[in-house]
């Protein structure tokens, strides 16, 4: 079976320092509705790769296909973007209201705005209440993070790339965004690439870790294996667990499995074949 996104030998050079690779030699596949947490420390490049997979940045090397096509088999990027959507750690709000940004996608698209789709989306963030009306730019960095993965949710794409989605939130609004993004990934086969610095995050929610380190893709492993033990010193490091068996990323009080988010009725009607 072809796989949604294969990325194959991919390199990028440091912004800084053209001479020296950011990463290389990236080579790896997602398959419909995984979920795939991109670990690895500060600055190894994981935002670039998911900014380089949605198109935002260009590759200086390798392959990338969706769907088993390229790029430029896409009739426009953004058909490509509709598809593998970036959701960014400092969400870009449109100018213009709450709304104006919600109806962006279709607009966009030129699909029909689902109010309804909409409402049950805002409601299972957290953001029931807040107006419509309101100035986009005026909402607090957690309103807009979330009103930002809404307006991605939308466009119905097959993969979400969600870059550090979670870490503008206070703990009651990341558990209701990890119950929807769970229901919402069973229920329309949407696959998500998960960038994170929670580890109790990652295993919660991905079957299976990419491992950055060295400017490589060190490990491609099953979460549970990568949680259990690692296979390079790199990863270990990595995980690096305390006298108690913690690691250093995991917030104690994290470990219980989240209830499943429910988006009302009527929001099957999107589920993918
Ligand atoms: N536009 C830019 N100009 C210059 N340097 C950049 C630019 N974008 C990224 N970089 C550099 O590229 C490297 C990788 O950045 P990136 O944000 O992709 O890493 P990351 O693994 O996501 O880091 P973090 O976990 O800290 O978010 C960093 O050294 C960063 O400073």
């Amino acid at each position: 079976m072809t796989a949604l996104l294969t990325i194959e030998g991919l390199r990028k050079q440091r912004p800084d320092e053209p001479d020296r690779s950011l990463f290389s030699d990236m080579t790896a596949e997602i398959a419909a509705g995984d979920r795939v947490a991109l670990l690895g420390g500060s600055g190894q490049g994981k935002s670039t790769l998911l900014r380089i997979i949605a198109l935002l940045e260009a590759a200086d090397g390798g392959r990338l296909l969706l769907g088993g096509k390229e790029p430029r088999a896409y009739a426009e990027p953004k058909e490509w973007r509709r598809q593998a959507c970036y959701v960014a750690q400092q969400p870009v709000m449109l100018p213009g209201s709450v709304e104006d940004n919600l109806r962006a996608a279709s607009g966009l698209h030129g699909t029909p705005f689902d109010e309804a789709l909409a409402r049950r989306l805002m409601d299972a963030v957290g953001l029931a209440d807040i107006g419509w009306r309101r100035a986009a730019a005026d909402l607090s960095g957690g309103e807009k993070q979330r009103t930002a993965l809404v307006r991605a949710l939308l466009l119905k794409p097959r993969l979400l790339l969600l870059d550090e989605v979670t870490a503008s939130l206070d703990p009651g609004s990341k558990d209701a965004v990890e119950a929807l993004l769970d229901t919402w990934s069973a229920r329309e086969g949407a696959a998500c690439l998960w960038v994170t610095h929670d580890l109790d995050q990652a295993e919660r929610q991905c079957r299976t870790v990419w491992f950055m380190a060295e400017g490589r893709l060190l490990e491609v492993a099953e979460a549970d294996v990568f949680f259990r033990g690692p296979a390079t010193e790199q990863g270990r490091r990595f995980v690096r667990p305390d006298a108690e068996g913690r690691t250093a990323g995991r917030a104690e009080a994290a470990a219980d499995k989240k209830p499943a988010a429910s988006l009302g009725a009527g929001s099957e009607g999107g589920a993918r074949a």
